[in-house]
């Protein structure tokens, strides 16, 4: 079963008007993994889709969604899939692609259908492409590893780099995952903002009863989101996006747009945010 929800791009002077029921329906997307399905969300911003699939044991295929109005999902788009599960397997292009727990796969355009199976949990992520690129299994041992933060400022954590130019050639998507080190609770302090690319944070390994405080917003007009495991919280371009939890967290970041450079942000010091 594919269910596919639309969110429209939301301007900055829109988004400080609202209260919390519509920051949540905006900007965070929940119940993104359910057995049997896959469920996407489809962004306005830079045409970002983010999704999960569980096929439970069996098989999911992703071919056509209608919103694209193309033959196929990958007929003009590249894809990259996160495992955030146990073992299984994704099928492409006659390929098969045996995938562990926190293994990510590339699919270039022109992929066809993609077939998820086992017992994997996807992440999904989908953006524009303009030509194919070789298909790429990375393991977390290839990644781009980056330490930063530390003990004193409670943010020492590694930004483990997959789909980035280092590592692979992608179109727009830019994709890793953040672990924190234990004691350590916030992500991207120092925030920043990237107005040539838009993302999505997935938050996941998280107790069922933890959460974690999500900060969002011009800087000078914050805005908060509480998110609870395996929810993503969409990042308009114009719009921080950091966070403190409550309990241990990883999470996956994820963007397109305008390049696909990692360390082009402004960063944005504590003394001014609002
Ligand atoms: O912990 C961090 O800092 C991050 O992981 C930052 C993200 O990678 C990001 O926001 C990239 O633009
Ligand atoms: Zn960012």
């Amino acid at each position: 079963m594919l269910t596919v929800e639309t969110r429209h791009a939301i301007h900055q002077d829109h988004a400080k008007t609202m209260d919390t029921d519509a920051l949540r329906k905006n900007f965070l997307a929940t119940d993104l993994f359910r057995d049997g399905e896959i469920r996407l969300v489809y962004t306005h911003y830079d045409r970002f889709v983010l999704g999960g699939a569980v096929p439970a044991g069996g098989e999911l295929v992703l071919d056509k969604v209608a919103e694209t109005r193309t033959a196929t999902f990958l007929e003009r788009r590249e894809l990259g899939i996160v495992n955030i599960g146990a073992t299984g397997e994704v099928r492409a292009n006659g390929e098969t692609y045996p995938m562990d727990h926190g293994d990510v796969l590339y699919l270039g355009q022109g992929s066809g259908p993609v077939t998820l199976a086992g017992n994997g949990r996807y992440y999904l992520v989908s953006a524009p492409a303009h030509r194919p690129l070789p298909a790429k299994l990375i393991r977390l041992s290839d990644s781009r590893q980056m330490k930063t933060g530390a003990i004193e400022t409670s943010n020492k954590r590694t930004i483990n780099q997959f789909i980035h130019p280092l590592v692979m050639e992608s179109c727009q998507l830019v994709l890793g995952y953040t672990t924190l080190e234990d004691g350590s609770v916030w992500n991207t302090m120092p925030a920043h903002i990237h107005d040539r690319r838009m993302e999505a944070y997935l938050y996941f390994n998280m107790a069922p009863e933890s959460r974690v405080l999500h900060l969002m917003g011009e800087p000078k007009e914050t805005r908060h989101l509480i998110i609870a495991n395996e929810e993503a919280a969409i990042s308009p371009p114009w719009s921080i996006h950091a966070g403190a939890g409550i309990g241990g967290y990883t999470f996956i970041w994820a963007m397109a747009g305008d390049n696909v450079d990692y360390t082009d942000m402004d960063f944005v010091q504590p003394a001014d945010l609002k």
